[in-house]
C-alpha cells in the first residue's frame, strides 16, 4: 500500500501539471484521464490522436448543463459520460468544465450521453479531482498516461485514520493565553491539521469548535462568511467554558480547496447563492471528511464532547465517526450586510439553525 499510496502522490501532481493518469478499478480496463482544467490544446491533440476520447463530468456539472435529462440511466451522485463531438475541440470542452463561462458561452451542445466504459474509475477521478483542487471534468480514454492508480489506494491516501499527532506546545493566544498547539498529518495527505487545546481537562466533556479553513475569512477579514468572527469567538467561548478544544481544519471551502472556492465566489458574483456555485462547479454541496475531526479528538482522548456549531449535518457527521455530541451548542455571530445572503442560504437550504 505504501507505494501505491505514493502513487496517488504523483498522480495529484501529474494531473496539477496538465498530465494525463488512469485509474484501473478491479473488473474494468484502466481509464486513462487528461484534467481538462489544466491541458491545453496540445497536449489534448496528443491524448486524442483520434477522436476517440469521451469527456467526463460529475452530475452536478452535467446537470447545469441539462446533459443528465437525455440519460435515462443517469443517476444523481455517478459521473456523467458525454461524447467528444467534432465539435467538442479544447476551447468547447473548457467551457464544458468551468462555470464561470457559462454566461459567455450559453449555446453548448447538443449532447450525447455514453455508457462510461470504466465507472468506478470515473468516479474515483472526480473524487481526486477535489483532492488536487481541480475542477471535476476529464477527457477520458485517450493515451499516454504517467502513472496507474486504483480508487482504494485513493481512498488510503484520504484516509482519515492514518492521522497521527507529530507535534505540540505551548500556545498562549490572544483570549486563551493556556492553551497548547497539537498538530496532526498523515504520511501522505498534505493538509496538516491543528488542534488549539484551551485550559485544562476538568472531568467534563470539553467545548469543541470544528472550524474549517477559511483564508479569506480566517486572515483577510472577508465579510462575505462569517468565518473570522466565528474563530476567534469559539476561542473566547471555549476559554470562558473552562476548556476545550479548537479543531482547525485543513479544509479551505467546505473541502473543495481555495480556487474552487473563488470560483463559488465568482458565480456568487454572477447571482448564484453558495449552494448552487458548488453545484455548478460540479462539487457536492459540502465536501468535508468529518472522520478527520473524529480521528482527531481520539486522538486527543475525547469521545464525549458539546459541540459549537449551527450546522445539524456537522454533529450528525461527527457522530457517525463515533464521537457523542451531548450537546449542540449554537455559536451566532451578528450578520453584516455582505454576509446576509450567504447566512440566509445556510439557513434555507442547508438546515443551518440560525
Ligand atoms: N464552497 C464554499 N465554501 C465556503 C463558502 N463560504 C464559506 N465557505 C467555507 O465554509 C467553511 C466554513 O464552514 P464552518 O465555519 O465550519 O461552518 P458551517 O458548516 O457553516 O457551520 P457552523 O458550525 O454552524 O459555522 C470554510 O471552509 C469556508 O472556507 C462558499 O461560498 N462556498
Ligand atoms: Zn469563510
Amino acid at each position: 500500500m505504501l507505494s501505491e499510496t505514493r502513487d496517488v502522490a504523483r498522480a495529484i501532481d501529474a494531473l496539477r501539471r496538465g498530465w494525463a493518469i488512469a485509474i484501473a478499478a478491479p473488473g474494468e480496463t484502466a481509464l486513462t484521464l487528461l484534467p481538462i482544467e489544466t491541458a491545453d490544446a496540445e497536449r489534448l491533440a496528443r491524448f486524442d490522436p483520434v477522436g476517440q476520447a469521451h469527456i467526463l463530468l460529475s452530475f452536478g456539472r452535467a446537470e447545469t448543463l441539462r446533459i443528465v435529462n437525455q440519460r435515462a440511466a443517469a443517476e444523481p451522485d455517478q459521473p456523467v459520460s458525454i461524447r467528444r463531438e467534432a465539435w467538442t475541440d479544447f476551447a468547447a470542452a473548457t467551457a464544458l468544465a468551468d462555470p464561470q463561462l457559462d454566461l459567455a458561452t450559453p449555446m453548448k451542445g447538443p449532447f450525447r450521453g455514453i455508457d462510461s466504459p470504466a465507472p468506478l474509475a470515473a468516479a474515483a477521478a472526480l473524487r481526486l479531482a477535489r483532492v488536487a483542487g481541480l475542477l471535476p471534468a476529464f477527457f477520458a480514454g485517450g493515451t499516454g498516461a504517467e502513472v496507474t492508480i486504483t480508487p482504494a489506494a485513493i481512498d488510503a491516501h484520504e484516509d482519515a485514520n492514518r492521522l497521527a499527532i507529530v507535534a505540540r506546545a505551548k500556545l498562549p493566544v490572544a483570549g486563551a493565553e493556556q492553551s497548547e498547539i497539537v498538530a496532526f498529518r498523515t504520511p501522505d495527505a498534505a493538509g496538516e491539521h491543528v488542534a488549539l487545546v484551551i485550559g485544562q481537562p476538568d472531568g467534563r466533556p470539553p467545548l469543541v469548535r470544528l472550524h474549517s479553513e477559511c483564508l479569506t475569512g480566517d486572515v483577510l477579514g472577508s465579510l462575505k462568511c462569517d468565518c473570522g468572527p466565528q474563530l476567534h469567538a469559539a476561542i473566547h467561548a471555549i476559554s470562558h467554558a473552562n476548556w476545550g478544544i479548537l479543531l482547525y481544519l485543513r479544509q479551505e471551502g467546505r473541502g473543495i480547496g481555495l480556487v474552487n472556492k473563488l470560483r463559488a465566489y465568482a458565480l456568487q458574483d454572477q447571482g448564484f447563492d453558495t449552494v448552487d456555485a458548488n453545484t455548478r462547479l460540479g462539487f457536492a454541496i459540502d465536501a468535508r471528511d468529518f472522520g478527520v475531526a473524529g480521528r482527531m479528538l481520539s486522538l486527543l482522548g475525547q469521545r464525549q464532547i458539546r459541540l459549537l456549531t449551527n450546522n445539524p449535518a456537522k454533529v450528525a457527521g461527527l457522530e457517525a465517526t463515533g464521537i457523542t455530541v451531548v450537546e449542540r451548542v449554537a455559536h451566532h455571530l451578528p450578520p453584516n450586510p455582505h454576509n446576509e445572503r450567504y447566512l440566509a442560504t445556510k439557513r434555507d437550504r442547508t438546515g443551518h439553525q440560525l
